[in-house]
């Protein structure tokens, strides 16, 4: 049994660890921070996680205690990760930030698109990208793990196959992109309310995303050279799921496209590539740590389609955080992700 702490225990992505640590059976949550509801129990607030947390409650962030923890999330805001995570590592805690504090290997880059200095530039050099996909050799040995962003799973999910076999025009590549509400937190804002986001449907950061160098960085690793990526986000009325449609052209005949993504990903216990011809929905993966890939070739033409859809909560958060500490602490690596979706 493993002892964790998770600083941010009262947003989506903080109750989303709770409700899925709630199954883990070698995990027991020692603290939980918040400094809004210092006091409060978490079942207060959260009535979903009655009889599951006996006397957890929330309390404000002490190093201390949080040190003591074998592992500590950060469910915060961009920032948080930064001024706290040294310290706790130094105590010799592994510490797993959902936040987009360590994704970026450039600190200058971090810097431009966050809007802030680099807090912990210093950190970066041991941050792994807790990709498991791609990265499950050096997550099993990380003390920092960096919790890819939700659009940014999906599409390098979806891309991935691609570009390793160097499959598709790199100057050119299209990722449109839909999210659920949830994704934008949940704190109050004028565009997740129920009439400004209920029935309607928007673009958003057409012209410069803060996840487009993120997926930039993927995609170019996977490539071995640099990517020319669109990335176009939009805001739909669910309140889970992200949708990821990538587009490529093909430079040369690719031989069977759905066999190369049954074999790249036959091994993934947290993708799913779906038979020819389908067209994966976001409620099936709701509340699941799973990616559903499947790729199209309309009309045999140069054109590759791949749809991918995951839970922007789950495998884009704190599914994909839980999949890490499974990894690190050599804990079966879907342990308390097994659960399929809601349906209907
Ligand atoms: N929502 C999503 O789909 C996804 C979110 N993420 C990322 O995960 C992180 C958390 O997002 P979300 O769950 O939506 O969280 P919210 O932004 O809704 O909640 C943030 C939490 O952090 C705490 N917090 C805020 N400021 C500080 C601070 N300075 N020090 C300590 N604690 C602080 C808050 O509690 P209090 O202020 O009371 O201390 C609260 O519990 C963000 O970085 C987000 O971008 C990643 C992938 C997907
Ligand atoms: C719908 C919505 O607002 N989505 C958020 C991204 C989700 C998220 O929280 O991204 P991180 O994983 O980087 O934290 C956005 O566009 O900024």
């Amino acid at each position: 049994m493993i002892k964790v702490g998770i600083v941010g225990g009262t947003g989506y992505t903080g109750v989303e660890l709770l409700r899925l640590l709630s199954q883990h059976p070698d995990v027991e949550v020692d603290a939980i921070t918040s400094r809004s509801e210092a006091g409060l129990a978490v079942d207060e607030l959260y009535p979903n996680l009655r009889g599951h947390f006996p006397g957890l409650a929330f309390s404000e962030p002490d190093p201390e205690r949080l040190g003591d923890c074998d592992a500590v999330f950060f469910a915060t805001p961009h920032g948080v990760a930064h001024a706290m995570a040294g310290e706790l590592i130094g105590r010799g805690a592994r510490v797993i930030d959902l936040s987009a504090d360590f994704r970026l290997a450039d600190a200058d880059e971090w810097a431009h698109w966050y809007g802030q200095s680099h807090g912990a530039p210093d950190l970066l050099e041991d941050a792994v990208y807790g990709l498991p996909e791609v990265n499950r050799d050096a997550i099993c040995q990380a003390r920092l793990i960096a919790v890819p962003g939700c659009y940014p799973t999906a599409v390098q999910l979806a891309a991935l196959p691609l570009l390793e076999r160097a499959l598709i025009d790199t100057d050119h590549v299209i990722a449109d992109c839909k999210s659920g509400v949830t994704g934008a937190g949940r704190g109050a804002k004028i565009g997740s309310l129920l009439a400004e986001a209920s029935e309607s449907m928007k673009a958003y950061g057409a012209s410069g995303h803060r996840h487009l160098p993120e997926i930039r960085q993927g995609l170019t690793r996977a490539a071995g050279k640099s990517v020319g990526l669109t990335f176009v986000p939009h805001l739909t009325p669910m309140i889970r799921g992200i949708h990821a449609t990538l587009y490529g052209r093909l430079t040369h005949e690719p031989g069977d496209l759905q066999a190369l993504f049954e074999q790249r990903f036959k091994d993934e216990p947290a993708v799913d590539v779906m038979p020819p011809g389908s067209h994966p929905e976001t409620r099936s993966v709701k509340g699941t740590d799973m990616c559903r890939i499947a790729v199209h070739r309309p009309g045999g033409g140069d054109t590759v389609v791949v749809l991918a859809v995951i839970d922007n909560l789950v495998k884009g958060a704190s599914g994909q955080a839980i999949q890490n500490l499974n990894l690190m602490f050599g804990f079966d690596e879907m342990e308390g992700l097994y659960a399929p979706a809601l349906m209907p």
